[in-house]
């Protein structure tokens, strides 16, 4: 580096051979020779040569030839107000793009701002603090806010009027599944839990009327029931007052009856196809948490190590779908037109009946989707609403109490109780109701499309944007159920003793899309907590430790792992 021997600063170039100058030297330099060119023009020439604007290269020479002609290259530097001028575009864009990225369309319902492109909202959750955020943005935002989560925009409909009026008022425009990861890729829209339009309704009204057909209402379900609850009987038996886990138990036990119901048979809890099974879809539930953010960030997917482990659980739906096609397989062999045993067959009749009907949507691929989104729905959240009624008996032991009190009272100490005998059965009723308000185990429904764009509560949604229907706003709203955070089924008997209206617990959704199963589950719910209190007294653990009553929150909201006792009473 050397000195310019004119300004003295150290950025250097050569100019002419004998001088060295800097750049702004160099500038100075040759304005001073233009002005001696305009002075005296017989002892120089300059040649400017500009490229976009700047000045690149000037060639001087002497006329009198005294010296060489000389060429030289002007290096000039960017001007500072240049560089002020660049940063500032790229600023400006890069604010734009920014903006377009996080902004919600015009009309759309309030909600938290957005600092953060293409994860949006997402960042404000962790898995556990969702149902509190919601609460937070409901106070602040009303019942209808929304989230910029990724790339989708998602509205959240809070509260008891809000939820109604858009899942039945509002049905023929949210009744859908939205074109996310979850239902259109794993899925392929098929099934029921997953499908929409004409394939969705014609399969939903066959699943209800077919569970219906298969001895809902004339008892066969009930005594399919009734025989595993004392399959698990034997297993709680077993533990002869020790500490034992129940969910287990309680897993295998409801999907026998899904299995009965879907394809005749049940299962030991010791065969270990049986076990597979079970685990590969649990295994599938509870990944299903991991894959929904890829309803979000799509692009997750492309990630080389499978961050979303849908590998997985394409591998676990492999091993199902392989259990359900031997099934199928099976049925199709011992298929009688007259005889239906099951679920399979009922879908395997009409598929036979539709044979020539191009339009016929009984296929196989859907046969066996419809099964495994029955097995999927109906055994988790039974299981789980199973285990937070248990948890709450034994950290209730007075609802236990009297729970048998009301039986013994209406049934005598040795009649088991029936499902007809619910109405005489009040407080065992209330029990069920409560159980599925606080254990709230679908505390937000599976997501909602939006069939056309549309103004709701003066608010603009576009087809584009996902609904969540936010369960728990209900379910634990005080202006609803006075201090909802207790378990007290009490609250749903009147003064006569007698059970109240309880048309606010949504836990199973509401209107066209509302859980098909509920029947089956009330039934379920109702059968196992009085036939297991009946039979034994529910302890925890440990007396003198509260269990922990926090849920965790999943695709359902399980209870926090806990062990209890069982005394046999009968
Ligand atoms: C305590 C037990 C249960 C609870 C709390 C529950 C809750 C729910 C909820 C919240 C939905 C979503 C509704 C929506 O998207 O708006 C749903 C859907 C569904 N449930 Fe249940 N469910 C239970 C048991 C069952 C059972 C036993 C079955 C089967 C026999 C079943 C079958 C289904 C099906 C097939 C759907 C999808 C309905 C559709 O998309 O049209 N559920 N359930």
């Amino acid at each position: 580096m050397i000195l310019c021997e004119f300004c003295k600063n150290i950025r250097v170039v050569t100019l002419l051979s004998c001088k060295t100058v800097c750049v702004q030297t160099e500038i100075r330099f040759l304005l001073f020779w233009m002005q001696k060119c305009v002075l005296l023009p017989d002892i120089l020439k300059l040649r400017f040569l500009f490229d976009c604007n700047r000045l690149v290269k000037v060639t001087y020479n002497k006329i009198n030839n005294l010296l060489k002609p000389v060429t030289f290259t002007i290096r000039q530097p960017f001007k500072v107000t240049d560089m002020l001028l660049m940063l500032l575009w790229s600023v400006l864009l890069i604010l734009l793009v920014w903006y377009l990225l996080i902004r919600r369309p015009s009309g759309a319902p309030p909600g938290p701002p957005v600092y953060v492109p293409i994860l949006g909202n997402l960042v404000d959750f962790n898995q556990q603090n969702m149902l509190d955020k919601f609460k937070e943005y409901r106070k602040k935002y009303g019942d209808v806010f929304s989230l910029k989560l990724g790339s989708r925009l998602v509205v959240v409909i809070n509260g008891y009027d809000a939820m109604r009026e858009a899942l039945v008022n509002f049905g023929d425009v949210f009744s859908s599944r939205p074109d996310i990861f979850s239902p259109s890729e794993l899925a392929q829209g098929l099934g029921i839990v997953s499908s929409s339009g004409n394939l969705w309704r014609e399969h939903r009204h066959f699943a209800m009327t077919t569970i219906k057909n298969l001895g809902l209402n004339d008892g066969t379900l009930e005594q399919y029931m009734l025989t595993e609850i004392d399959y698990l009987t034997l297993e709680i038996q077993g533990t002869k007052g020790d500490p034992f886990k129940i969910t287990d138990l309680v897993l295998m036990s409801i999907s026998n009856i899904m299995c009965r119901l879907m394809f005749g048979q049940r299962f030991d809890y010791s065969d270990s196809k049986f076990i597979k099974i079970v685990q590969s879809f649990n295994e599938n539930l509870e990944l299903s948490a991991l894959s929904g953010a890829l309803n979000f960030l799509p692009f997750l997917n492309y990630i080389p190590g499978d961050p979303c482990k849908i590998k997985v659980i394409k591998e676990n739906q492999c091993i199902i779908d392989q259990f359900l096609f031997e099934f199928i397989q099976g049925h199709k062999e011992t298929y009688e037109e007259d005889h239906t045993r099951d679920y399979i067959d009922a879908f395997l009749k009409k598929k036979y009946r539709e044979r020539n009907l191009t339009s016929s949507t009984f296929s196989e691929e859907q046969l066996l989707r419809c099964i495994s989104d029955l097995f999927i729905a109906g055994t988790h959240t039974t299981s789980t609403s199973i285990q937070w009624g248990l948890l709450f008996l034994i950290t209730h032991s007075d609802v236990q109490t009297k729970m048998r009190y009301e039986m013994d009272k209406v049934l005598g100490t040795s009649r088991w109780p029936r499902y007809e005998n619910r109405h005489s059965l009040p407080f065992c009723q209330a029990v069920v109701s409560e159980v599925l308000r606080c254990g709230n185990i679908a505390p937000i429904t599976l997501p909602h499309g939006v069939n056309y764009d549309i103004e709701f509560r003066g608010y603009k949604i576009h087809q584009n944007a996902i609904l969540f229907l936010n369960q728990d706003s209900v379910l634990s709203d005080p202006l609803i159920f006075d201090q909802p955070e207790l378990f007290n089924p009490s609250r749903f008997i009147d003064n006569n003793g007698a059970l109240m209206r309880e048309e606010k617990i949504v836990s199973f959704s509401l209107g066209r899309r509302a859980c098909l199963g509920e029947a089956v589950a009330r039934m379920e719910l109702f059968l196992y907590l009085t036939h297991l209190v009946k039979r034994f007294e529910f302890l925890p653990e440990d007396v003198n430790e509260c269990p922990n009553m926090n849920g965790i929150l999943g695709i359902n909201r399980t209870p926090t792992p806990y062990r209890l006792k069982a005394v046999r009473l009968i």
